[in-house]
């Protein structure tokens, strides 16, 4: 009778124990739910599309750029998802406007393959030409039009939300290269990137300058301290994520690599008695010619025309590193000098400090040079790498690299030479090591300005830090262990009594 009753108990103490142990099981798992899903809400990616074309000075690059919207402003990052190579030299080169839709079309085609159809309307397309149009711009104004026209016509044929074709300013191509690169770097706004976690705070608040080696222009931009000699003009204002930035960004026209190198050689060409120009920034045996016409056609290079020349001149290398840096030299005639500390091309930069990227030929030249790595900290380091690389005979420079693009791999000697010169005349000589060579960034996007000049366009990057999240990450973590936990014991607990349960009734 006692036995009975004592059963009589245990079992109703056991069963309400289940009853109440399922209950706190399941309002365990609908917390944990919750705190997800409050979390997480809307993140169900619905993805949206940009696509840039970058038209410079010596080609044109298509890029498209993917992000999810939901993600937009916050913590999610835009992608690069293709890169397409307009075929062709730089749009400011085209005179037969027919053949604008022949070498555009691929790439367009490109995107309606790439993007999904349903967002063909929606998808913005922006094209921005840089220094190739600038300086046709100074020679033919008409035919700048009659190109951006052709393009923008062909444009708007396809089904995308053609936004614009048009010249960017200097600086619009600088400060969009620094907003690009610090985006990316999630200088600006801390969770931009992986990498950025594990950022100490006030590291995370410093930003990159920015470096940028074209073919027909170079930028300098960056966030300088204690700046009382800029001229505002040359100072540009912006409000990221809540704050302010000022940054001191300046474009020098024709000292890109292709615009310097065509005037440095129409310079030294008028000292010439025959067609035979020598020139010490190619390798030793390498000979080549050029038409007058293409060597003093530029306005970069025209003022040392030299009409008593015939229709060529031929060139012949001769891998002198120690005369092709002192021709160089001559570009940077800061004679005309007359403002403070003044650089080159009557320019005040600012003094240099912290961190820089530098990217496009600034990347492709030292990276095919082997000099992008952290260990090279010095440009002396750099000065004897080119001393050894210029005086290279062509024929073991061409055959050890024979599958390097050859116009490339005959300039690489003139073009480590001048990487080295300009860093050292924009005041880089005791800061080698502040800067890194960037290509494509954390694996998100290729260093440049066109993704900056996206963001821009489309607003994802508010002037205001966009209201955080319900829960700060250690909450969040806390409340997802806690309940995780909670579950843990509940359900052990409740195995324990069932175990138990199960073996008294038997
Ligand atoms: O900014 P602007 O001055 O308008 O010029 P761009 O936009 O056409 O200039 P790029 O950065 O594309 O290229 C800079 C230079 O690097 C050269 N270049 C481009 N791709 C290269 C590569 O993969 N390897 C080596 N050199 C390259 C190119 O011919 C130019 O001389
Ligand atoms: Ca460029």
């Amino acid at each position: 009778m006692e036995e009975s009753r004592d059963s009589r108990v245990k079992r109703f103490l056991t069963s309400n124990g289940m009853v109440i142990l399922g209950f706190i099981f399941i309002l365990c798992l609908i917390a944990l739910l919750a705190v997800g899903l409050v979390q997480n809400k809307a993140q169900s990616e619905n993805f949206k599309y940009g696509i840039v074309f970058d038209a410079g000075s010596s080609h044109t690059t298509m890029y498209i750029y993917k992000w999810s919207a939901e993600k937009v402003n916050d913590t999610g990052l835009v992608y690069e998802i293709e890169a397409c190579k307009v075929k062709g030299r730089g749009i400011a080169s085209y005179r037969n406007l027919q053949e604008i839709p022949v070498y555009m079309s691929q790439c367009m085609g490109r995107a309606k393959d790439v993007i999904p159809r349903f967002k063909h309307q929606e998808t913005p397309v922006y094209l921005g030409a840089t220094a190739g149009m600038r300086l046709l711009r100074f020679d033919n104004k008409e035919l700048v039009e009659k190109i951006l026209s052709s393009v923008s016509s062909l444009f708007k044929s396809y089904p995308f939300n053609f936004q614009g074709a048009r010249i960017i300013s200097d600086a619009e191509e600088g400060s969009y290269g620094w907003i690009t690169i610090n985006y990316l770097l999630g200088r600006l706004k801390e969770k931009h990137s992986p990498k950025s976690l594990f950022w100490r705070k006030n590291e995370s608040q410093s930003t990159y300058g920015a470096l940028d080696l074209g073919g027909a222009s170079t930028q300098i931009t960056f966030v300088p301290v204690n700046e009382t000699h800029t001229s505002s003009e040359m100072l540009k204002h912006f409000r990221l994520y809540g704050r302010n930035y000022t940054v001191f960004t300046h474009s020098y026209l024709c000292f890109g690599k292709d615009q310097a190198l065509l005037w440095k050689m129409a310079r030294n060409a008028t000292q010439l008695q025959s067609d035979l120009l020598l020139e010490p920034c190619f390798h030793p045996g390498y000979t080549t010619t050029m038409a007058t016409r293409k060597l003093y056609g530029s306005y970069c290079s025209r003022k040392f025309n030299n009409l008593d020349q015939g229709d060529t001149i031929r060139i012949q290398g001769t891998g002198n590193f120690l005369e092709c840096q002192r021709s160089i030299l001559e570009l940077f005639n800061a004679s005309f000098c007359n403002t403070y500390d003044c650089v080159f091309d009557s320019v005040h930069v600012p003094p240099i400090w912290g961190k820089f990227g530098a990217f496009s030929a600034y990347y492709y030249t030292m990276s095919f040079l082997n000099l992008t790595s952290e260990d090279v900290s010095s440009e002396e380091m750099v000065t004897r790498k080119m001393e050894e690389f210029c005086s290279t005979p062509w024929a073991v420079v061409n055959t050890t690299f024979a599958d390097v693009n050859k116009k490339y791999l005959s300039e690489y000697c003139f073009s480590g030479t001048y990487v080295l010169t300009l860093l050292q005349k924009l005041g880089f000589t005791e800061y080698w090591n502040q800067i890194e060579f960037l290509n494509k960034i954390n694996g998100y996007a290729e260093a440049g300005w066109s993704l900056g000049y996206m963001l821009n366009l489309t607003n994802m990057i508010p002037a205001e830090l966009p209201p955080p999240k319900p829960f700060s990450r250690p909450t969040y973590i806390t409340l997802m262990v806690f309940f995780s936990l909670l579950l843990a014991v509940v359900f052990i607990l409740g195995s324990v009594i069932f175990q138990k349960s199960s073996h008294f009734w038997k």
